[in-house]
């Protein structure tokens, strides 16, 4: 079983190609970090794998249902958090109440709130409760944590790993911040200019670029993407 698995995949905005012949094979249970230069490629894999939008040519499978937090957690701003979970219960069949309000409560939201109101910090956590309580067999996250203080991010990204543990799902996640993605994820994704730099479980891939850390690693294969 695979997470994700992408033959050929290729996405062009008019001339320009967003991916261009990426393969990919990301066995499943893993928590994976996509990095890239800016303009790599990272949210359209994301929106292609969320169905969003349709590749050009090639094929991408994605494992079941898809739960997605998109990279601004766009929430309804004149909405209680308690009708986004309400919402949530109307328009998903599979929607787990319990988990939402046991969520919100763990992560100390008030039900009453709205959700134009809530920090970065809390909205955040409120999208990715709704994508948990859909229980998506992969979460999808695309930057979700950029505007949030050290703290915030770091609560933010224990939420994430519990939700994954809790839904035996998948997670992709998508982010600049390097020491995020080494403190959740155990498989990398390295795009640039448009193609797979690359891609495996990140103990393997430090134990073949020994001595260097994460960090080091994905330095390394963005410079050279840049340079080409
Ligand atoms: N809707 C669109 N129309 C035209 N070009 C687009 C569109 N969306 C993305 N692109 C182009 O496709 C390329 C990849 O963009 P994408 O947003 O996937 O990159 P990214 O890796 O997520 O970048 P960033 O790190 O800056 O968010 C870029 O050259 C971008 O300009």
């Amino acid at each position: 079983m695979q997470t994700l698995h992408a033959e050929k995949l290729t996405k062009r905005y008019g001339r320009r190609a967003a991916l261009l012949d990426c393969d990919l094979a990301v066995p499943s249970g893993h928590i994976v970090g996509l990095v890239g230069p800016n303009g790599a490629g990272k949210s359209t894999l994301l929106k292609l794998a969320c169905g969003l939008i349709r590749p050009t040519s090639g094929t991408l499978e994605v494992l079941g249902s898809v739960g997605f937090v998109a990279q601004d957690t766009p929430v309804y701003a004149s909405f209680s958090v308690a009708d986004h979970l309400r919402m949530g219960d109307w328009l998903n069949p599979a929607w787990d109440a319990a988990l939402a309000e046991r969520r919100v409560a763990e992560v100390g939201l008030d039900p009453a709130q709205k959700a134009g109101r809530l920090s970065g910090g809390q909205r955040a956590q409120l999208a990715l409760t709704l994508a948990a309580a859909k229980r998506p067999d992969l979460l999808i996250l695309d930057e979700p944590a950029a505007a949030l203080d050290p703290l915030a991010r770091d609560a933010f990204l224990r939420s994430l790993v519990g939700f994954v543990r809790e839904l035996g799902a998948g997670a992709v996640l998508s982010s600049h911040l390097l020491g995020d993605i080494a403190q959740v994820c155990d498989y990398l994704i390295v795009l640039g200019a448009g193609r797979v730099q690359v891609a495996g479980p990140v103990r393997q891939l430090l134990a073949d670029h020994r001595p260097a850390t994460l960090e080091e690693l994905v330095l390394d294969y963005m410079s050279r993407a840049v340079a080409r």
